[in-house]
């Protein structure tokens, strides 16, 4: 099977899994990405079955409208039953480190929110430890030096990305060179750093669930 099928099959069995609990009281929380893409198009055959979505990034909001799904504020509804989301990389506690699209905030903001956090994600996501995918740090753009000089004190080599502008109007460093024994602690460490907004592990609030496609088909893998 390709990535691209593998990204198809994990969407199609995340629909599976959120189907029975539908309802036209029901917000769904949806990620951002080419995995959580699939995931909006096959949302998009429930239409009716549910209420309408918070999305994670404007990518994800335009897809979504484009569908005709309703979307709605995280301040209208408080908490969502349910988050569904890919990964650039996660390990056996479904720790996560996510990102790569520069959507970390608004994902970790929408992930806060919800019961359930389900992670879809091909089998090449799937690492022992964390870190060969860079990790993503967003920040304030005037605190964007500091913040490196900050990174690279714990060990990280930070590199800034030309180009993004994330949703909220920040900068990205992308952390190379930094494997990540101890994902939770670094997490914080991190958000510690002033002029941080967020950084890309997802490990104080992990997923819930892992979907993950492989050659041998869909896995539903819980954390270690
Ligand atoms: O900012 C982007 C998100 O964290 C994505 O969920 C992550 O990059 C995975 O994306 P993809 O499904 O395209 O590999």
């Amino acid at each position: 099977m390709t990535q691209d099928e593998l990204k198809d099959a994990v969407a199609a069995a995340a629909i599976d899994e959120i189907r029975p609990n539908l309802g036209n009281d029901i917000v769904i929380g949806v990620g951002t990405g080419s995995t959580a893409n699939r995931f909006i198009d096959r949302l998009a055959e429930l239409r009716g079955d549910f209420r309408g979505a918070v999305a994670s990034s404007e990518a994800s909001a335009k897809r979504l409208r484009g569908h005709g799904i309703d979307l709605f504020e995280l301040n209208e509804v408080g908490t969502l039953p349910v988050y569904v989301d890919g990964a650039d990389e996660v390990n056996a506690h479904l720790h996560m480190i996510k990102g790569g699209g520069a959507a970390l905030t608004r994902e970790k903001i929408v992930a806060a929110c919800a019961e359930r956090f389900i992670c879809i994600a091909d089998a090449s996501k799937q690492v022992a430890t964390l870190g060969d995918f860079p990790l993503p740090v967003e920040v304030i753009p005037m605190a964007r030096s500091y913040v490196a000089r900050e990174l690279v004190k714990l060990g990280a080599d930070p590199v800034y990305r030309q180009g993004v502008i994330t949703d909220n109007g920040n900068q990205i460093l992308d952390c190379y060179e930094f494997m990540i024994e101890d994902p939770i602690a670094i997490e914080a460490r991190i958000n510690a750093i002033v002029g941080v907004v967020t950084n890309g592990l997802f490990a104080a609030r992990g997923a819930d669930l892992l979907l993950l496609g492989g050659e041998q088909g869909v896995e539903r893998l819980m954390p270690a």
